[in-house]
């Protein structure tokens, strides 16, 4: 169909068998056929000049011939100087007969070598060349069409050799069924014509040169608006493996690119279609060395470069190479996109044959790399910026995360989530730096990667380490993060334990960086992981940072609070002992000596044990001395050695980590810390259980403690007063009391004498409490009568001052007047016989009875109320009024003398 309309639209100047002059009628058949010849050959040079089109040449050719000639079929081949064959061109359309031998489409297609002896006989003759087929089909080197055309009945050939600017360019082939047709004069026409037939295959040529060129620019222009759109990677493998594949013939595509050092690239865009897929997860692959033998040799040149890949070592190239070389790639043409210092792209062409990639293939790529290389710029830009995006909404969301962390459990279960959801990191170790400033100790970790070396990884986390630690000090002097490559530090021998550690995770990177708040290190942060983001890991580690400098100083606040709280109420009780010591009462000779010693001892820090009975001022002695000392700024501690049971004892003196026991469910100081700077009383220390006098003895002399659970040693400047109403030297005799803390503890003994044997100061002891206590009841007693005053002189005082103490504040409720005319001493004295009722063969009832007459007399009649019966007998008002009742006591009863 195209063929014909082609012909329509080429305009034949005359129609064979008649001249232009009508007049003229010529007679003799052989001037008629000369006649006829020169119009042909008029006509169809003035045909000729006017093809464009190629199978137009033909066909006029074929057709005008046809009319003088008869002639089997035709067809025109061109020389390929390059490859030195020559290849059919233009096919006869009239019908041959060899199109329906099946070797034919190969036949059309074929390239023939021009050194055939037939082709070198027609060069040789420059002019038409007859051939008898059977004569020459059978000659070495001559082509196969002879022979098929032979057994089509095809009997002679007519080889006519094109020319244009006296170099062959093809050849015209004329095939006919009997070895007659081709005459002298058929030879001479087509010699006469072959000139113009060159010139019309010349001119078919160049237009289809020029149609081509136009072709290719409509291509390039409309893949360049493409590409001018592209906004993803996606965009531009789909724009390369369709658009510029109307281009160039490829099978399999490519794109690269270079890292920020440019000494590595990785793939880029990967042809889904071929095994290159597998690229995407062969992570050796990822990061290539330019030095590969492709891509810095293909940087060299301006041009894209053409590597035959059957002459590459494929041992030595790339894994992308090799994917592609065995996926029966066998040509590449590779060129190198965007200039020095630019971020360069690599785009790579695969072809299964090679000679596919032409300098026309070159050519193209040439021409579209600039936009190719601003289209990638462009998406790499756009990546960029998503990136970024995404990067700080990330590092937004984690913060938020973050600044709802109290705790540092809170903290871990953040850090984990967002490290192994969000970017497959794991946290080997974050290290806090100690306040000594000189110590990492661990802080949080991760051991579930160490699976291959937990014994090593188990020692090593659960260590304090130096600062000065190789790799811990190059971390904490580097601003910047240290990135250590895992495999390059095993190969350069790096003989720190970790490397193997880290190692055995199968993990590509270590990621080592100081955590700092302001100008203060925090401590060290260690993430393993194989592809580094450092924007988001400094981030992240900015966001720890501030984390744990929070949850740091909460501690630290929780701590003081509890420091605070503690000492507060140590002040509550130093407040309610400050009536007591503001005046030490007594001015015996033996309370001037006492003095003398409190005078002499409270300047230094020695240990001093005071030695005496219950209730004889021990206490307050001490609080005398801690007060007279360079520590008085901060208040003494006091510990009760006889108050709590052992394990609680050592808690309450050295304090304890959180979860160091079961219970301990937070960190607690220990009164040692509290009393640093200052005075620790340690009171009843001869009730110490023996396990904890050891430990006590360790403190005192090294002045040093852990916390129970704990792993640093605390340093403590304590100075230790010890009481007692033991004798300590018969309780190390009787092996409950240890020898060496005993006299660790007995530096300066101050022995505080019982009351009984300080007569001299009943009367100012008792004065004073009257005073005291008439003040603090609002009553206005003044003082007490001469015979109170021997009564309390003859007294021996069992419980001392204490007891003193007491019974005045208890006679001071009984009293009704100014004066205290009366006091309840207890009645068993040693020497005198009891005065209670005697209990033998008496009813349970009546020794009640007995009993709360007693305590009726002794409170005066005082029932209920401050310093009243049922306060002595611990039971309500009423039950003892109900009591009285029924056990028939009158007023009678316990007011009679
Ligand atoms: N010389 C004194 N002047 C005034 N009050 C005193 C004197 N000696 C003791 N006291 C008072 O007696 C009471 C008991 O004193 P303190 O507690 O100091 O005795 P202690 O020897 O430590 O007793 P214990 O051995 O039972 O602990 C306190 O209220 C104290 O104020």
């Amino acid at each position: 169909m195209k063929n014909r309309k082609s012909i329509t639209a080429v305009s034949f100047t005359e129609t064979a068998g008649h001249t232009n002059d009508p007049d003229i009628i010529i007679s003799d058949p052989h001037i008629r056929l000369l006649e006829k010849e020169r119009h042909v050959l008029l006509a169809l040079g003035d045909d000729l000049t006017k093809v464009r089109e190629k199978n137009d040449l033909i066909l006029l050719f074929s057709s005008r011939i046809r009319e003088l000639y008869p002639f089997s079929h035709s067809l025109i081949t061109l020389i390929n100087y390059a490859s030195q064959t020559y290849t059919p061109f233009l096919l006869d359309p009239a019908p041959s007969p060899v199109e329906s031998h099946h070797a034919y489409p190969a036949l059309i297609t074929a390239h023939y070598p021009v050194d055939s002896p037939l082709i070198q006989q027609v060069l040789t003759n420059d002019a038409p060349t007859a051939f008898i087929i059977r004569d020459i089909m059978d000659v070495p080197g001559n082509p196969d069409f002879l022979r098929l055309n032979y057994e089509a009945g095809i009997r002679e050939i007519l080889l006519t050799p094109l020319k244009s600017k006296e170099q062959p360019i093809g050849f015209l082939h004329m095939y006919a069924a009997d070895t007659t047709s081709f005459t002298d004069e058929f030879r001479n026409v087509i010699k006469g014509i072959a000139p113009q037939i060159s010139s019309a295959v010349t001119n078919i040529i160049k237009n289809e040169e020029i149609a081509h060129e136009e072709w290719i620019n409509e291509v390039l222009l409309s893949l360049s608006n493409e590409m001018a759109k592209v906004r993803t990677r996606q965009d531009l493998l789909k724009v390369i493996t369709s658009s510029l594949r109307e281009l160039i013939c490829f099978s399999h595509s490519m794109m690269t690119v270079m890292d920020e050092t440019l000494e590595y690239y990785k793939a880029y865009l990967v042809d889904e279609e071929a095994r290159l897929s597998e690229l995407t997860d062969c992570s050796e692959a990822l990061s290539i060395p330019v030095d590969d033998g492709i891509y810095d040799i293909a940087s060299l040149y301006y041009k894209p470069l053409i590597f035959d890949m059957q002459t590459l070592n494929m041992d030595t190239m790339p894994a992308w190479c090799k994917l592609q070389y065995e996926a029966g790639a066998r040509e590449m043409i590779v060129k190198i996109l965007g200039g020095n210092g630019s971020a360069r792209y690599g785009l790579m062409l695969f072809a299964p044959k090679t000679g596919t990639f032409g300098p026309t293939a070159a050519n193209i790529i040439q021409r579209i790399s600039s936009q190719l290389f601003t289209a990638a710029s462009n998406i790499s830009a756009n990546e960029e910026i998503l990136r970024r995006e995404n990067e700080k909404s990330f590092l937004l969301e984690f913060s938020h995360d973050i600044a709802a962390v109290r705790t540092k459990d809170e903290l871990k279960q953040a850090i984990f989530r967002v490290l192994q959801q969000v970017l497959n990191v794991k946290l080997p170790m974050i290290r806090i730096l100690e306040d000594d400033g000189l110590t990492l100790s661990p802080y949080m970790y991760d051991e579930t990667m160490f699976e291959k070396m937990k014994t090593t990884f188990t020692s090593l986390s659960a260590k304090n380490i130096d600062i000065h630690e190789a790799l811990s000090a190059r971390v904490l002097n580097s601003e910047e993060p240290v990135i250590f490559n895992i495999a390059e530090e095993v190969r350069q021998g790096n003989p720190s334990p970790y490397i193997p550690l880290w190692q055995s995770t199968g993990m590509a990177n270590t990621f080592g960086a100081r955590l700092r708040v302001g100008n203060t290190n925090l401590g060290t942060i260690w993430l393993l992981t194989d592809d580094i983001n450092l924007n988001i890991l400094k981030g992240i580690c900015a966001q720890i940072s501030i984390a744990i400098s929070n949850i740091r100083a909460n501690e630290k606040i929780l701590a003081y609070k509890q420091k605070l709280e503690i000492e507060n109420d140590y002040l509550k009780e130093q407040i309610q002992t400050i009536y007591n010591f503001s005046e030490i009462i007594g001015s015996g000779a033996q309370m001037q000596k006492t003095y003398r010693l409190i005078s002499q001892v409270a300047e230094s820090s020695s240990t001093v044990l005071l030695l005496g009975e219950t209730g004889t001022g021990k206490e307050l002695i001490a609080r005398a001395i801690h007060n007279a000392s360079p520590r008085k700024g901060k208040l003494m501690v006091k510990v009760n050695c006889a108050a709590l049971p052992a394990h609680l004892i050592e808690s309450e003196l050295f304090g304890h980590e959180k979860g160091a026991f079961t219970g301990a469910i937070d960190r607690r100081i220990g009164k040692f810390e509290l009393a640093n700077h200052s005075t620790l009383f340690l009171d009843e220390i001869g009730e110490m259980p023996p396990e904890l006098q050891v430990k006590l003895l360790r403190v005192l002399q090294e002045r040093e403690l852990e916390r129970i659970g704990g792993r640093t040693t605390i340093k403590v400047d304590v100075r230790i007063i010890a009481a007692t109403n033991r004798n300590l030297e018969a309780e190390v005799q009787a092996g409950r009391f240890r020898s060496d803390l005993y006299y660790r503890l007995n530096v300066f003994p101050i022995n505080l004498p019982p009351l009984r044997e300080r007569q001299e100061d009943i009367a100012p002891l008792a004065n004073f409490f009257v005073a005291k206590f008439s003040k603090n009841t609002g009553k206005k007693v003044n003082g007490l009568s001469a015979k109170v005053l021997q009564e309390l002189k003859s007294y021996h005082w069992p419980g001392n001052v204490r007891e003193l103490e007491h019974l005045i504040e208890r006679s001071i409720l009984l009293c009704d007047g100014h004066m205290l005319k009366e006091i309840h001493l207890p009645r068993h004295q040693p020497g005198e016989s009891a005065q209670s009722p005697v209990f033998s063969n008496a009813t349970l009832e009546q020794i009640e009875r007995a009993y709360i007459v007693d305590v009726l007399k002794r409170c005066s009649g005082k029932i209920s109320g401050a310093g009243g019966a049922a306060e002595i007998l611990e039971i309500p008002g009423t039950t003892l009024h109900s009591k009285i009742k029924k056990l028939g006591i009158s007023k009678a009863d316990y007011f009679m003398k």
